[in-house]
């Protein structure tokens, strides 16, 4: 995660958030398992509204992307997110006792409600280097959290799958390839781009911070 480049040059300008989020002890708790079910349970619920702007966000990042190469990466990327990751959440909530009107239309967090205004304004900012800085903070910051574990997977599917679903080689390149369009792009609106990273990465701080408050 180290190197030069724009992106790692507006991660170092972030560093105590970032490294707030990426060792938050709600991060320590799910690596080792001991994440509770009530907390694993109202984590989930918010971030499943955080995902919806979110597939919205990556929908504007593939309108806006200066290349068909860029929008089959992110487009192959989306593919998973509605998949794979969105059983993972269903399965989740089954286990976890979620009913139907909190999966579709919870209670928002003031957290959640500002990360989904910050995706909102990043899409429709209709700039692709400015979808990929709130793109590449979502991405790398949970890259980098998830391959923190250095022991076993934990029992409980409900802590295992997030970790390898953050935590694989398909997701490692493509927040490689994430950064590396950032690196590319980001330069030209400087100034947008870092103050949106900056924003994200604060919120990313308090979406774990709020489980605890
Ligand atoms: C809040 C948040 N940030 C990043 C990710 C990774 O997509 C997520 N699921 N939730």
């Amino acid at each position: 995660m180290t190197g030069t480049g724009f992106s790692e040059a507006l991660r170092r300008a972030c560093a105590e958030d970032w490294n707030a989020a990426i060792r938050h002890r709600f991060v320590d708790a799910m690596l080792a398992g001991t994440a509770e079910p009530a907390r694993m349970r109202a984590y989930l619920v918010q971030d499943y509204q955080f995902i919806d702007r979110f597939v919205a966000l990556l929908g504007a990042a593939i309108a806006s992307a200066d290349s068909y190469a860029s929008r089959l990466r992110l487009s192959g990327f989306l593919a998973m997110i509605v998949s794979d990751e969105n059983t993972y959440f269903q399965r989740a909530f089954d286990a976890l006792g979620v009913p139907e009107a909190e999966r579709a239309a919870p209670a928002l967090s003031e957290t959640t409600r500002a990360f989904q205004a910050l995706m909102r304004e990043a899409a429709e900012s209709r700039s692709y280097a400015q979808a990929l800085s709130v793109l590449v903070v979502a991405e790398w910051l949970y890259l980098s959290w998830a391959t923190r574990r250095s022991g076993p997977l934990p029992p409980d599917f409900v802590h295992a799958e997030w970790i390898t679903l953050h935590d694989n080689d398909f997701f490692r390149g493509f927040v490689g390839w994430l950064r590396a369009e950032l690196d590319r792009v980001g330069p030209a609106e400087e100034a947008a781009c870092a103050a949106l990273f900056r924003r994200a990465v604060r919120l990313e701080r308090r979406f774990f911070d709020d489980l605890y408050a």
